[in-house]
């Protein structure tokens, strides 16, 4: 699919399959999102430009390579988003953080906003927006929205699992922010959620069910 990454390493899909699993604990199962999302941040930053800087080793002066220009922002769609941010900062300790609260009704399904804080310099950094669930798509592209209109230009999309439905309106609603996902599962139900899922990350994560 077009603009879409599948991310196919063996951690992640052993990981994910123990997270669909309904007996999995809560504990255990924040644990392992938070151990996943360090892999997914690997490959989501995989083709990230290096430059090079001289630096002096204990034996000598080198040119060594380090990220180039201005940094990463982690954009994170509450609540669920926490439990992927928290494993990324723990690999890119420096990433500025933002955080886009965003819930969906569970009639309407549409998103409705209660919070939202980014940094200053957004437009100057790559942002990458985590939340594990894309299903109608109707959260992600409202937070992308609202990251865009306070000025971020260059975004990427990461989640753990996706419906073909939510893709499908995600891209079209923003071509240009390329979505990257360990798994693009069969379909929603009429309740809006991903078949067959892991239920609702958030509840999940926190144990509010
Ligand atoms: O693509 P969509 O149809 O919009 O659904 C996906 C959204 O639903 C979940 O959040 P939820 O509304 O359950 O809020 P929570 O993270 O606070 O639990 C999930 O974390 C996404 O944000
Ligand atoms: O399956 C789903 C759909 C939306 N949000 C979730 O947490 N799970
Ligand atoms: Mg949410």
């Amino acid at each position: 699919m077009n603009g879409v990454t599948v991310i196919k390493h063996p951690l992640v899909q052993h990981k994910l399959t123990i997270m669909r699993c309904k007996e999995t604990s809560t504990g255990s199962f924040r644990r392992l999102l938070r151990e996943i999302s360090t892999l997914l941040c690997y490959e989501v930053t995989r083709d990230l430009e290096l430059t090079m800087k001289t630096i002096e080793t204990p034996l000598e002066t080198i040119e060594s390579p380090v990220l180039e220009g201005k940094k990463l922002v982690f954009a994170s769609i509450l609540r669920a988003g926490n439990g992927l941010l928290e494993g990324m900062l723990d690999l890119v300790p420096s990433a500025r953080v933002s955080h886009v609260g965003v819930y969906r009704d569970h009639e309407t399904l549409k998103p409705v906003e209660y919070y939202f804080k980014a940094p200053e310099d957004i437009a100057e950094r790559l942002v990458i927006v985590v939340d594990p669930m894309l299903a109608t798509g109707n959260s992600s592209i409202a937070a992308v929205d609202k990251l865009k209109e306070r000025g971020a230009k260059n975004l990427r999309f990461l989640c753990l699992l996706a419906a073909p439905e939510g893709i499908e309106n995600f891209r079209a609603a923003h071509p240009d922010v390329p979505v990257y996902t360990a798994s693009i599962d069969s379909h929603l139900n009429e309740k809006g959620y991903i078949v067959p899922g892991l239920g609702d990350a958030g509840d999940r994560m926190y144990g509010t069910k």
